[in-house]
């Protein structure tokens, strides 16, 4: 029996993205291009007549302003939201704010794509107290410990969780649930959704701003499971173009 439809959107292109430097839990804002990309992607859910029942969101303001102008454009505007941390993107440790090609030539492919699509291996941790460390964001007074880096794991052990005890609950219900969040802790998702092993993990990229629709049934573990697997880009032209360009970065 299906159940609920579930929406992936990544947000639109950010400051940080346009100029091609580590970002992680820095919380910079999107370009223009960016806002365009989230007004597309409202448009697309519109078209599709995916309409969300909710929102989840990250804590930054790259997926939050992508979803209140994707939502905007799609006449959802006034959705319930929820927003939480677990859905932030990966902490990418002492990169953040360094550039990813000069990156590259400095300590060459390996290491880089190693820091950057391993599973298991995390960054260098960031100093706590630095431009860049969250350690004192009011935003995550709550939390017992602000990272100072992770890797893909530590996201899929923060973000399934999550997934599994609270978002599901509202698509096992039948909603539409549009979920706005961030390259890596949308591929720790995906891989869980999809059963995608540490290894082919690697060689999955998310595009921006472009909606990825799930529509899922309870499996006979009582867990969703994709009837489309790998999910349904809404415009999958784009989706693939923009799936090239992020596995470039690091080139430029
Ligand atoms: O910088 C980041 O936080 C992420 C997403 O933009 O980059 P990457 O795709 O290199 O993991």
């Amino acid at each position: 029996m299906s159940t609920g439809t579930l929406v992936l959107l990544r947000h639109g292109e950010s400051e940080w993205n346009a100029m091609n430097l580590f970002t992680g839990w820095v919380d910079v804002p999107l370009t223009d291009k960016g806002i365009g990309e989230g007004k597309r992607a409202g448009q697309l859910l519109k078209e599709h007549d995916v309409l969300p029942d909710v929102l989840y969101t990250s804590l930054l303001r790259r997926a939050i302003s992508t979803a209140n102008i994707a939502l905007d454009a799609a006449d959802r505007h006034w959705i319930p939201v929820v927003r939480d941390w677990r859905l932030n993107e990966r902490h990418y440790g002492a990169l953040q704010g360094k550039n990813k090609a000069q990156t590259k030539a400095e300590y060459g492919d390996d290491q880089f794509m190693l820091w950057r699509r391993s599973y298991d291996t995390p960054p260098p941790p960031i100093e706590a107290g630095t431009e860049y460390s969250q350690d004192a964001d009011p935003r995550y007074a709550g939390l017992d410990e602000v990272p100072l880096t992770e890797c893909l794991l530590d996201v899929v052990k923060r973000l399934i969780p999550y997934w599994e005890e609270t978002i599901s609950a509202d698509l096992k219900a039948g909603k539409t649930v549009l979920i706005t969040a961030h390259g890596n802790s949308l591929r720790a998702l995906v891989k869980h959704l999809d059963g995608i092993s540490d290894e082919d993990i690697a060689g999955l990229n998310i595009p921006t701003g472009i909606p990825l629709r799930y529509d899922l049934e309870v499996g006979a573990d009582g867990r969703l499971t994709p009837l489309n697997r790998g999910g349904t880009y809404l415009d999958p032209e784009a989706a693939a173009a923009g799936a090239a360009a992020v596995a470039s970065q690091g080139a430029k």
